[in-house]
């Protein structure tokens, strides 16, 4: 089990969008600094919307080694990497465009294969980057996360099958209750294995499952983003006032 979340609370979006910015230079920068790089996977909805802006415009671009970061992404649509709908496009537009990672280090999900070819090709170029020990897990550095108004988490939705992967670190799910329906995932244990995650969500829309999330009634965790729980690294809660007002 990990240790308890950190639930950081800011007034506006505005102020959560630096804060969180500013949060992730400096864990990319001590991950640099221990460990050569740092290593991030991405999710997509709003959190590009969230983060993107500030990591990529001065003060914090220019302080920031791009050099050493790996984008990952946590999950991605099966859409093409123009379309709107696509987690890479978010990312690429908000963020990887305006500053100087090398294109060799944004593993974005090569799709050109089927959607389980797919997950396990991403499978690859995790191991092959990441380098786990034979038999380990892959451990990020940090694992940005969104959670949905149905308490998903990059696409591991409640209820479904890929909640229970035990083996594999990447999935397709080809029934996503939210469009669109084919998706590729990290699964649960490539997640709680994480030196850090962080959950990013932002307005009203958000107060209602997050409620449900910290104040679970005595019920068994059962949504995907209570499942979420780094066994040796940390779990953190970027959240605006608006999100989190139900919580206290
Ligand atoms: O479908 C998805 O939704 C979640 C949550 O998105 P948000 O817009 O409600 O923040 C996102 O984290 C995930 O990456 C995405 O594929």
């Amino acid at each position: 089990m990990g240790s308890q979340p950190e639930v950081n609370v800011y007034s506006n979006r505005d102020k959560l969008s630096s804060a969180l910015a500013a949060y992730v230079a400096r864990r990319a920068a001590n991950a640099a600094a221990r460990r050569g790089r740092f290593c991030v996977a991405l999710s997509g909805g709003s959190l590009m919307d969230i983060i993107g802006p500030p990591l990529a415009t001065m003060p914090l671009s220019a302080a920031i080694d791009w050099a050493a970061w790996h984008i990952f992404w946590a999950d991605e649509r099966w859409v093409p990497k123009d379309s709107p709908d696509s987690n890479y496009h978010h990312a690429d537009r908000q963020l990887l465009t305006h500053v100087g990672i090398p294109v060799e280090q944004i593993h974005a999900v090569d799709d050109s294969f089927d959607p389980a070819q797919t997950a396990g090709r991403y499978e690859d170029v995790m191991r092959h980057v990441l380098e786990p020990e034979p038999g380990q897990w892959p451990r990020l550095d940090l694992i940005l996360l969104g959670i949905g108004t149905d308490g998903h988490t990059a696409s591991l939705f409640p209820d479904h099958p890929a909640l229970r992967e035990t083996q594999r670190w990447v999935v397709a799910v080809m029934d996503a209750p939210k469009p669109p329906p084919i998706r590729i995932t990290m699964t649960l244990p490539v997640i709680n294995n994480a030196h850090s995650v962080l959950f990013v969500a932002a307005g009203d829309q958000k107060a209602q499952i997050l409620s449900r999330v910290f104040k679970p009634n005595g019920k068994k965790p059962r949504l995907p983003s209570q499942l979420v729980n780094p066994s040796g690294g940390e779990l953190g809660w970027f959240l605006d006032r608006a999100a989190a007002a139900d919580l206290f």
